[in-house]
């Protein structure tokens, strides 16, 4: 099975060695281009035994999936870059935040199976949380392939492409909110005295056992909040400042503009095909 990744950066290096460390295909059928930065590709050959090339037609001949995995702003440039090499048994699956399948449709000027995605960094741990829907022409095989590659670096689940922008602002920027709260805590572990990487190693392992208590007690994130929360104790004082700076109506605005954002992303795209 080959794979090709068009965009090299953070979400195709993870995923990228998702499917490694998960043994999904051979290292030499992952195959991978960028815009012009050499010395990454280098690293993505030598770090995780793949291909990496310039030339389109090597990239992309008999690719059984390509993911398209560039930043919004490029995705003109690069859909009409390999749109020459695209032919109806491509299977197109675009990462990009924000960007329709239809936009990709007119690009590339050719009927082919397309899946829009959202998977997240965590892929490079097999962790992602990814969501994914796809166009008419994506056949039952094609629809089994992404899903079980998506599958082997985190968990799938199927959407409606409408649902994609607000999956982005949560869970696909969702990782980073987790990192600014540990920045945070990292941050008032060292003004309240404790040793860096002593704290760090606690603040990880308060996320991973939160994390699996979510996972797998059955219980809501509230109720365990308060089973953790004594009366007149020390998390009822520290809940007490987040509930007076709004810190919950903070996280709720944050993932709606984040939403917002993918929201504008697509219309400043569609924009462009009718200009
Ligand atoms: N990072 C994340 O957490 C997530 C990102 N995404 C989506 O994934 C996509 C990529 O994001 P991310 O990996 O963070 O971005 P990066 O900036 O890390 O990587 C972008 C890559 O695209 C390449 N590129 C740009 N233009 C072209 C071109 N014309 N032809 C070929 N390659 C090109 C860049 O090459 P060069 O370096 O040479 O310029 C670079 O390798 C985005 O659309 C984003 O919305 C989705 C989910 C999560
Ligand atoms: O910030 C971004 O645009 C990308 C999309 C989802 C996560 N990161």
């Amino acid at each position: 099975m080959k794979i090709s990744f068009i965009g090299a950066g953070s979400m195709a290096e993870a995923m990228i060695a998702g499917l490694i460390e998960k043994k999904i295909c051979r290292q030499d059928s992952i195959y991978a281009t960028n815009r012009n930065d050499q010395v990454k590709m280098a690293e993505l050959e030598q770090r995780y035994g793949i291909r990496t090339t310039y030339e389109m037609e090597e990239l992309l001949r008999d690719a059984d999936m390509i993911v398209f995995a560039v930043k919004p702003k490029d995705a003109g440039e690069a859909l009409s870059k390999i749109q020459p090499y695209l032919n109806s048994n491509a299977f197109f699956v675009s990462v990009m935040a924000g960007i329709p399948i239809d936009f990709i449709e007119n690009k590339i000027k050719t009927k082919c199976a397309i899946a829009r995605a959202m998977p997240n960094t965590s892929a490079s741990v097999g962790k992602s949380a990814t969501a994914i829907s796809f166009n008419e022409l994506v056949s039952n095989r094609q629809k089994e392939l992404a899903i079980s590659i998506f599958s082997a670096i985190g968990m799938t689940a199927i959407v409606e492409e409408n649902q994609l922008d607000a999956i982005t602002g949560l869970s696909g920027s969702g990782p980073a909110y987790i990192y600014y709260i540990v920045e945070a805590m990292e941050q008032s572990a060292q003004e309240i005295g404790l040793e860096r990487e002593t704290a760090k190693q606690l603040i990880i392992q308060t996320l991973i056992g939160a994390a699996d208590m979510l996972s797998s007690s059955g219980k809501e994130a509230a109720e365990l909040r308060k089973a953790v929360t004594s009366p007149g104790g020390t998390t009822e004082a520290g809940i007490e400042v987040l509930r007076q700076k709004g810190v919950e109506e903070a996280f709720i605005e944050c993932i709606k503009a984040a939403t917002e954002q993918s929201i504008k992303l697509g219309h400043i795209h569609q924009s462009k095909l009718t200009t």
